[in-house]
């Protein structure tokens, strides 16, 4: 785990001294935007037109954040247009790394681009003099060899629209008039839920995780009663919500639950929110994003500071295909 400083790669752990033992996420740098005729889109310069076969996204298979990507790559049927290069599960001190040994899962594809073995040369590629943490998704355009972005949310949003034209599938998981109502949702499942895992879990204090642990568990039980009532976050079909919700709760017994201590209650505590995880598993093409191999290896034994040992549990054994009820 590291960080690049004017380029220069530094082996550095969270610094959490300066803001009472919380863990505080960085903002993305690169926030281009893919859009059907290339101009420019809310932030960042223009010059990204959809094109087949043009930009390629890098994703760890363990990450929540990469994986909506990856679930937004599937669901709009852009797998060839959108080629994937996956790293290593193990994070350590050189960052993500393009390693392919140690993968009984055989998922990593090392870089077939740039042969490069550590995705902070990526970066450094697309910009040689790159403060910053090195993080995953990131979506490269080969053509102008650099980054467009490395923000989730919003490669969620241009692989939602952008390739309508050049041969996505149809399907708008951000529909107009849903989004003040989406956007709502987001930001308090961001960071409560999204966010709230790690806050809970990359604390060094006892009162910075019992606040992030206590959010958490209050908006776990308030999306449960809001399940109850409906079968989606929003509208009466899955939008974005869900599938930024989803790539978190599928974690969370595997993983957060014990590596990450929020264990107030499990997944499978919550009757309508574990038959919604299951929902969304079950839609097709999604059970193909997910690997818990990557998932369980990568927390639990990239985290020198919370699992020393690296040993990986076994458990829970869980049953994501169990029928869902929730037609
Ligand atoms: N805001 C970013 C966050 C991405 C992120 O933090 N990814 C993690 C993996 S789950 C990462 O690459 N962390 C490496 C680091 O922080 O050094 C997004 O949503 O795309």
């Amino acid at each position: 785990m590291g960080l690049l400083i004017d380029g220069k790669w530094h082996d550095q752990w969270y610094d959490t001294d300066s803001t009472g033992g919380r863990f505080e996420r960085s903002e993305s740098a690169f926030r281009n935007w893919i859009t059907p005729d290339g101009s420019p889109g809310p932030s960042g310069s223009g010059g990204f037109a959809a094109e087949q076969g043009r930009y390629r996204l890098y994703v760890s298979l363990a990450c929540p954040w990469a994986h909506r990507a990856l679930i937004f790559r599937k669901l709009k049927g852009l797998e060839s247009a959108i080629p994937v290069s996956v790293v290593h599960w193990r994070m350590k001190e050189n960052g993500w790394e393009f390693r392919t040994d140690d993968d009984p899962s055989g998922a990593v594809t090392g870089d077939p681009l740039f042969g490069a073995d550590f995705l902070h040369q990526l970066y450094t590629r697309a910009k040689p003099d790159y403060s910053g943490r090195v993080t995953v998704p990131v979506l490269w355009d080969e053509k102008r060899e650099t980054i467009v972005s490395n923000e989730s949310a919003e490669i969620i949003r241009m692989l939602n629209s952008a390739f309508d034209e050049a041969g996505a599938h149809a399907g708008d998981y951000y529909p107009q008039a849903l989004r003040s109502e989406i956007d709502a949702i987001n930001e308090m499942v961001y960071d409560r839920v999204n966010n709230g895992v790690y806050k809970a879990g990359f604390a060094t204090t006892q009162a910075a995780y019992e606040e992030a642990v206590t959010d958490l568990f209050e908006t776990l039980d308030d999306l449960e009663a809001r399940l109850g009532r409906q079968r989606y976050l929003v509208g009466d079909r899955p939008t974005e919500a869900d599938w930024r919700l989803f790539t978190t709760l599928l974690r969370f017994d595997p993983v957060y639950v014990g590596h990450f201590k929020c264990n107030l209650r499990r997944l499978v505590d919550y009757p309508n929110l574990w038959a919604y995880t299951r929902e969304l598993y079950q839609v097709p093409g999604v059970a193909e994003t997910v690997n818990f191999h990557h998932i369980k290896h990568h927390y639990y034994g990239s985290h020198d500071t919370i699992n020393p040992t690296g040993v990986v549990p076994l458990g829970p054994l869980l049953d994501f295909e169990a029928p869902h009820g929730r037609g």
